[in-house]
């Protein structure tokens, strides 16, 4: 029966079951470990780019879940997508993430720009970190990832602008739940970066507060 029940239970029944094992109380509702700061937004926000430099800055490692997802499963997004479609991705994004909570380290975590679409994984990474949307206009999400070269989600579509701004339309009130929101609209690289820095400071105040960790000089 037990088994039975493991089987069916999502991954944050068994944290709770887990939890109430090792003598904590089910009807106290425990706060997630704090994780740290999770960007999230879409392709071309400056997840990658903007993470890198803050978790430079704060001395916090960096994580691309993307990365995680593909050393995990040995296989690039593109051909997880096309070999096990959307959904098979976010199963593995799922999985991914689960690792990632499990390794109670502080980071800077940069998403993948559909996370959102997964309630589950968006749940967890809202409960686990201080979530930022980095926003920009959508000619400037175009204009930076045709710059890389690279058009997912919206490769092999004509009309690539319309499908960009209803997906971003579509979006916005998932991204909307983030904490926080850091506009990237018509600034540099290093003027967003400080923009970000900015609207972290006061997370790591409160960090350095609870955990005794060192104050960061930014
Ligand atoms: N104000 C800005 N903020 C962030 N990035 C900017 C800005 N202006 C230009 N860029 C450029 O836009 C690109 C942002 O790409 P980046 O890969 O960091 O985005 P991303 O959110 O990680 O996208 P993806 O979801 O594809 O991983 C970089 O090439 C960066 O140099
Ligand atoms: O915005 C999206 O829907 C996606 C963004 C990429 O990071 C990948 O997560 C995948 O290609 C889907
Ligand atoms: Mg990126």
């Amino acid at each position: 029966m037990f088994r039975d029940l493991l089987r069916k239970a999502t991954p944050a029944q068994i944290a709770q079951a887990k939890d109430l094992l090792a003598g904590g109380s089910a009807s106290a509702p425990r706060r997630a470990p704090f994780c740290g700061i999770a960007l999230i937004g879409l392709r071309g926000a400056g997840k990658s780019t903007l993470g890198r430099m803050l978790a430079k800055k704060i001395g916090w490692s960096f994580v691309e879940l993307n990365k995680e997802v593909e050393q995990q499963n040995g296989l690039s997004v593109a051909e997880i997508i096309a070999l096990y479609g959307q959904e098979g991705f976010r199963r593995m994004e799922q999985a991914a993430l689960q690792q990632l909570l499990a390794r109670n380290e502080l980071m800077v975590l940069a998403t993948g720009g559909g996370i959102v679409s997964e309630p589950l994984t968006f749940d967890q990474v809202l409960s686990s970190f201080y979530t930022i949307w980095l926003k920009a206009e959508p000619e400037e999400h175009m204009a930076r990832v045709r710059r890389q070269g690279d058009l997912r989600p919206m490769a092999d579509d004509r009309s690539a602008m319309t499908e960009l701004r209803n997906i971003l339309l579509s979006r916005e009130p998932l991204y909307s739940r983030a904490t926080a929101v850091v506009d990237t609209a018509g600034l540099s690289v290093d003027a967003a970066a400080v923009r970000l820095i900015d609207a972290v400071r006061p997370v790591l105040q409160n960090e350095a507060r609870s955990f005794g960790l060192r104050s960061v000089a930014l």
